[in-house]
């Protein structure tokens, strides 16, 4: 378990993180989200030790960092897959975070199984690919078998399969009743891997609540009925009660309809129904809608004005890119901007 409490951490006048508390409780997996600079990274780091908190603390199965005997055991992360000295191999690098962690040396080679590394336990990292410095950075926050678990962006730069993998690990270790804490920018990714989820903006606490209740909470779920008798059909919906609205291509979308009674009452009138299916949101939506007003930075939309950020799956929009319009002013960085980037310039 992880516990936040009023978790607060200024840098000069930016103040990244905002007064957090929430508890990340085992046997799931939660979802950290949060808009590009939301301050999940700089949380996760004071979750670690690394950043002190301007105010507040977090605990770790109770205990600060600094007081873990031995930290790995209690609690593994990755926060940059970057973080691997080159040029010592694979089954070294981990031996020695090991051997100083009084972790046995067999863990090793069970940690390099665990991600699928064993064939590469003697090659140096320095040429490894992204995913394989991933499944190596995995390999190190398993290694002292600890209960809870922390990975910020661990799918970054994987491909289809890497991604799978480590779903489905992050899944298996919840499941074995560990607390599993994950970040990511990938939404279609995040809605298959967590079931609860915690909301950042701007540093402050959006939402900590399970998967489905956050999309049900946030986003319209509604019916689209589709048939040739438009018209009669939105006549019976409005007797009935209900409020249809016109749709895309000719379809009624039904707010407060549940889709078995309004095929009930199309059979009861005799209506052909082409369509009928209950249209839910995605986390995507959702997670748009709450996070609207605090998002740091917007991208401009072609012409000049600013529009709400659309985050493409695994796309990052560069300000200035191609498509930016000829003598379009500099936007400022946007949604999906390389965050190691933005975090270099930063100093
Ligand atoms: N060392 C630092 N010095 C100054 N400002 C910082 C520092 N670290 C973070 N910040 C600022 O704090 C805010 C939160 O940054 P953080 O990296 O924690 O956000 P994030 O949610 O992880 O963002 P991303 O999704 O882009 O990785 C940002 O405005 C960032 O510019």
């Amino acid at each position: 378990m992880i516990e936040l409490r009023d978790l607060t951490k200024r840098y000069g006048d930016k103040l990244a993180v905002d007064g957090l508390s929430f508890t990340v409780r085992p046997g799931t997996v939660t979802g950290f989200l949060g808009p590009n600079g939301a301050g999940k990274s700089t949380t996760m780091r004071m979750v670690l030790g690394l950043d002190e908190p301007t105010r507040g603390d977090v605990r770790i199965e109770g205990k600060r960092y600094a007081e873990l005997r031995e930290p790995l055991h209690s609690i593994g992360a990755l926060l940059e897959a970057k973080g691997v000295h080159g040029g010592r191999r694979a089954h070294d690098h981990l031996l020695c975070l090991a051997q100083s962690n009084g972790i046995p040396e067999r863990r090793v080679g069970e940690a390099l199984e665990m991600v699928g590394l064993q064939d590469v336990a003697r090659k140096r990292p320095k040429g490894f690919s992204l995913g394989m410095g991933q499944r190596l950075g995995i390999a190190a926050a398993l290694l002292g078998d600890p209960r809870i678990l922390m990975f910020d962006e661990p799918v970054n730069g994987l491909d289809p399969e890497g991604i799978h993998w480590i779903r489905t690990l992050m899944q298996q270790l919840a499941r074995e009743g560990r607390t599993v804490f994950v970040s990511s920018h990938l939404m279609s990714e995040m809605a298959q891997t967590a079931e609860h989820l915690v909301v950042i903006g701007q540093g402050k606490l959006l939402a900590d609540t399970s998967m489905s209740q956050f999309i049900a909470e946030n986003s319209r779920t509604h019916v689209r009925v589709r048939t040739p008798e438009p018209e009669r059909m939105r006549d019976l919906l409005t007797e009935a009660g209900l409020r249809p609205v016109p749709g895309a291509e000719g379809a009624l979308e039904v707010d407060d309809g549940d889709a078995p009674r309004i095929g009930e009452l199309a059979a009861a009138h005799g209506v052909v129904l082409h369509e009928l299916s209950t249209q839910r949101a995605s986390l995507e939506e959702a997670f748009m809608r709450l996070t609207a007003q605090s998002v740091e930075y917007h991208a401009a939309a072609p012409g000049g004005t600013h529009a709400p950020p659309v985050p493409q799956e695994g796309t990052a929009p560069h300000p200035g890119g191609p498509q930016s319009p000829p003598g379009a002013a500099q936007p400022p960085p946007a949604w999906g901007e390389d965050w190691q980037d933005r975090k270099g310039r930063r100093g």
